[in-house]
């Protein structure tokens, strides 16, 4: 059974198309700059070798085409005849509260995500250009919606509401969603599997890093904190954006530069976190370089993204009453060794001890402390599409 998921965002359409029975990508890549000057598709091709394709795509109906047309293109294409392809399963970024876990899309649902618009305007509006691009090219193709928040729909309320009035939760529904749920959920459950533990009974707590990157704790092979909060902003320093900051400062710079709402929301969210304080790139990888030659304003930056993690982590063990496994994962976690061992360096007192020759992998399912740590650090790689592929065939075979 051969199923496409697709991840819309407000300017990008990534995608992956998977044989089931195997579990094989049959094809991957994604568009970029959609409604941009200069917007193309980037794909890779069974041999690793990628290409790069120009196509004006002004939105998101043309980009799903240009998809399909590339999935089928005789010289590079996937698949014969796109009605080989059974299913589509989409990231949906903000469920709200409606969605615990991932659902068969029809009106009801498309109305529910419509709904949320308000509480992810940067990407509920793209998801929903994707559905119904879908529905126009593939109308007898089912469709599956796999949500960010699902996950951390376990999270009790004392951990998810805001201390402001609480007739803003009545409201507006203004709490902590959490997000990347779906890495959360499929890390979470893998290292179980892979240190043959029970979920039941254990405490870990999950690194998600990436451009965007989040914590969550979760216990007993549920979530009951996660960094993140009413939007993807909260918590960890990411690439460009801010992470957690006094909301006073928020009001206070407003008024001192003239800010409009939207404008801030710009600098906290695209001009911040490593971007904001290292200035050269958002890129983790430049970091570490910049770093490695010594610049200090590199060195003050890496500090300062390391020590948020660290702190999550032990706010995390104590939420949970200790702490059993540590695991990093997103393209920071699976890949930068100074970045697990940096974030480890304080946390021997919780009994973590990383082993420098084991921390050296990289992208591969790995233990990295020592035998005698008390708590296991591990490395799991996250396949958010995978996981998203394997809840539509689920849906789909339980229609
Ligand atoms: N091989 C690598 N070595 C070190 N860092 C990497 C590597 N690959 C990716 N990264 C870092 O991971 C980050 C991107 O992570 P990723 O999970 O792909 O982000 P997102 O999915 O949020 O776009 C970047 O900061 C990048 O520098
Ligand atoms: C929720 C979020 O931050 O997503 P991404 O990592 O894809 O930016
Ligand atoms: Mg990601």
């Amino acid at each position: 059974m051969k199923v496409l998921v697709l991840n819309c965002g407000s300017s990008s359409i990534k995608y992956k198309l998977f044989e089931m029975t195997t579990k094989e990508v049959l094809a991957q890549g994604g568009i970029e700059k959609i409604g941009l000057p200069g917007s193309f598709l980037k794909l890779t091709l069974p041999n690793g070798e990628k290409k790069i394709l120009e196509k004006d795509v002004p939105e998101h109906t043309t980009g799903v085409q240009f998809i399909f047309d590339t999935l089928t293109n005789p010289e590079y294409g996937a698949v014969k005849n796109l009605h080989e392809i059974k299913a589509v399963g989409h990231r949906v970024l903000h469920g709200g509260t409606k969605f615990s876990a991932s659902v068969l899309i029809d009106d009801a649902v498309i109305a529910a995500v419509e709904e949320c618009c308000d509480l992810g305007p940067l990407h509920n509006p793209a998801n929903l250009k994707g559905i119904y691009a879908v529905q126009k090219l593939l109308p007898e193709v089912p469709q599956v919606a796999v949500f960010d928040t699902a996950f951390h729909q376990t999270m009790p309320d004392y951990a998810y509401l805001y201390a402001i009035p609480y007739s803003y939760y009545e409201k507006y529904g203004i709490r902590r969603y959490g997000f990347h749920g779906t890495s959360h959920r499929y890390v979470s459950k893998r290292v179980c599997e892979f240190l043959g533990i029970p979920q039941e009974g254990s405490r870990i707590i999950t690194c998600h890093i990436g451009n965007g990157g989040s914590i969550a704790a979760v216990k007993d092979g549920k979530c009951i904190d996660t960094s993140m909060g009413l939007t993807p902003l909260e918590g960890l320093m990411m690439g460009t954006r801010s992470g957690d900051i006094d909301g006073g400062a928020i009001t206070y710079i407003m008024k001192k530069e003239g800010l409009t709402p939207d404008e801030m929301s710009t600098l906290l969210n695209k001009k911040s976190g490593v971007l904001g304080m290292f200035e050269k790139s958002s890129d983790m990888r430049e970091l570490e370089d910049a770093v490695a030659r010594g610049e200090e304003r590199a060195i003050l930056t890496e500090n300062m993204y390391f020590y948020r993690i660290t702190k999550y982590i032990g706010a995390y063990a104590a939420a949970m009453g200790g702490v059993d496994v540590i695991l990093f994962t997103g393209g920071v976690g699976e890949n930068q060794a100074t970045a697990r061992a940096g974030v480890c360096k304080t946390l021997g007192f919780l009994g973590v001890e990383i082993d420098p020759e084991r921390n050296k992998v990289r992208g591969k399912e790995a233990i990295i402390s020592t035998d005698n740590s008390k708590v296991k650090v591990v490395v799991i790689p996250t396949d958010e599409e995978l996981m998203i592929a394997t809840d539509t065939m689920n849906i789909l075979n339980n229609k």
